[in-house]
C-alpha cells in the first residue's frame, strides 16, 4: 500500500476549493507506489492524483513540482500541478507537503516493443529539448556524490565479488566525471527514473510521464541510459535488446541530434545508469527507511545489468 498518510474527505475537499477545483466527489487510495501517499481525487471539474510528501522536503519540492509545470505549459505530457488564487502550486495537508496534479490517461506498458520504446525516445528528447530554458537548478541527488557517499555504506553487505565490483565501477566514474568529454556533454533537467512504470500508455499512444521526484540537472545521455536500461532490456538476463535500443535512440536522435561525445560516451553512460541503480535498491534492501520501503526492488538485477554493460558494451550504430 501506498498510503502512509490517511486523508480525510473533508480535508481534501477544503484543498480542492482552495484550488477552485471543487467540489470533490471522491477519494481514492492508490495501493501502488513506495515513496509517498498518493490518493486519486475525482472533482466536479476533472479527474486529480493528490500526493503527501512523506520523503521529501519544502526545500527541495519546488524545482521538481515547477519543472512539471514548465514541461506541461510547454506541450510535454506531465502531470500539471495545480495552483492557488496567489500561483503557488506546493500546498500543505496533515502536515505535510502536498500538490494536486491532473490524472493520466492509460495504464504502464510493462511489456514494451519497438513502437513503444519509439514513442519513449522520441518523448524524453522533446521534454530534454523543453526543459533548455528552465530557470531553476537542483543537481540529481542521486548522482556521483550521492553514490560516492553510499558506496561504503552498501559495501559491508556485499560478497568480495560483489565489492571488486562496485568499488572499481564507481573510480571508473569518478575518473570518467573529471574528463573534457564528459564536460562537453549536453545537460540541463532530467527526469533520471523514467522506467516502465513511470510512463502512462493508452494502447499505443504515450499519454505521458509522472513521478518527477528524482529529477534533476544532470547529463541528458545518463537520462537516455537509464531509459534503455529499462525498456530495452530482456529483465530476465540484463542483456541490451539491440533493435529496441536502437529504435529509441533513433526516434530520440530525430528530435534532437546526439553529439559525437553522447554516442561515444553511450556506453560508459549506460554502466553509470545501472551501477545508479544497483547501488539505490542496495541502500533501500539493506538500509531500509522505516515504512517507506515496503518491498524493496531486487538489487542484484542491477547488478546483472552493470555487468552486461561492462562485458557487452552497446554503442548507438546512429548513421547520421
Ligand atoms: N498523475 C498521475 N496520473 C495517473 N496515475 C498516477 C499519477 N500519479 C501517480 N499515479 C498512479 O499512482 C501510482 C503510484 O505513483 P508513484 O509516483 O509511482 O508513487 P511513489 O512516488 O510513491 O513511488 C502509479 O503507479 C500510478 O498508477
Ligand atoms: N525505479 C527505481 C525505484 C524508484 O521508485 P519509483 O516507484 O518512485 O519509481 C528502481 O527500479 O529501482
Amino acid at each position: 500500500m501506498a498510503v502512509f498518510t490517511e486523508v480525510g474527505f473533508d480535508a481534501a475537499a477544503s484543498l480542492a476549493d482552495h484550488l477552485g477545483i471543487g467540489p470533490l466527489t471522491e477519494l481514492k487510495g492508490i495501493a501502488s507506489g513506495i515513496e509517498n501517499t498518493n490518493y486519486f481525487a475525482d472533482t466536479a471539474k476533472g479527474r486529480y492524483v493528490l500526493t503527501l510528501f512523506e520523503r521529501l522536503t519544502a526545500e527541495q519540492l519546488p524545482f521538481y513540482l515547477h519543472l512539471m509545470k514548465h514541461l506541461a505549459v510547454k506541450g510535454i505530457p506531465v502531470p500539471e500541478p495545480q495552483a492557488d488564487a496567489s500561483g503557488e502550486i506546493l500546498h500543505a495537508l496533515c502536515g505535510k507537503p502536498a500538490s494536486v496534479v491532473n490524472r493520466l490517461v492509460g495504464g504502464h506498458q510493462l511489456a514494451p516493443d519497438v513502437i513503444h520504446c519509439e514513442q519513449v525516445g522520441m518523448m524524453l528528447a522533446r521534454m530534454h529539448l523543453a526543459g533548455g530554458d528552465y530557470p531553476r537548478h537542483q543537481p540529481n541527488l542521486r548522482g556521483l556524490d550521492w553514490w560516492t557517499e553510499t558506496v561504503p555504506v552498501v559495501l559491508p553487505h556485499l560478497t568480495p565479488e560483489q565489492a571488486e565490483l562496485i568499488s572499481s565501477e564507481l573510480a571508473f566514474q569518478q575518473h570518467l566525471a573529471g574528463t573534457p568529454a564528459y564536460a562537453s556533454l549536453p545537460r540541463g533537467p532530467v527526469h533520471a527514473d523514467l522506467f516502465r512504470d513511470n510512463v502512462m500508455f493508452d494502447g499505443h499512444r504515450l499519454t505521458g510521464f509522472f513521478d518527477f521526484y528524482f529529477a534533476g540537472i544532470d547529463t541528458f545521455l545518463f537520462d537516455i541510459a537509464v531509459c534503455l536500461n529499462d525498456w530495452c532490456i530482456d529483465l530476465d538476463t540484463g542483456r541490451m535488446e539491440t533493435e529496441r535500443a536502437a529504435a529509441f535512440v533513433a526516434a530520440y536522435h530525430r528530435e534532437r541530434e546526439l553529439s559525437g561525445s553522447e554516442r561515444r560516451l553511450m556506453p560508459a553512460l549506460l554502466r553509470a545508469g545501472a551501477l545508479r541503480f544497483w547501488i539505490s535498491r542496495l541502500w533501500d534492501f539493506h538500509l531500509p527507511r522505516d515504512a517507506s520501503m515496503l518491498k524493496p526492488h531486487d538489487p542484484t538485477h542491477f547488478e546483472r545489468v552493470l555487468r552486461q554493460r561492462i562485458d557487452d558494451p552497446w554503442h548507438p550504430g546512429l548513421t547520421t
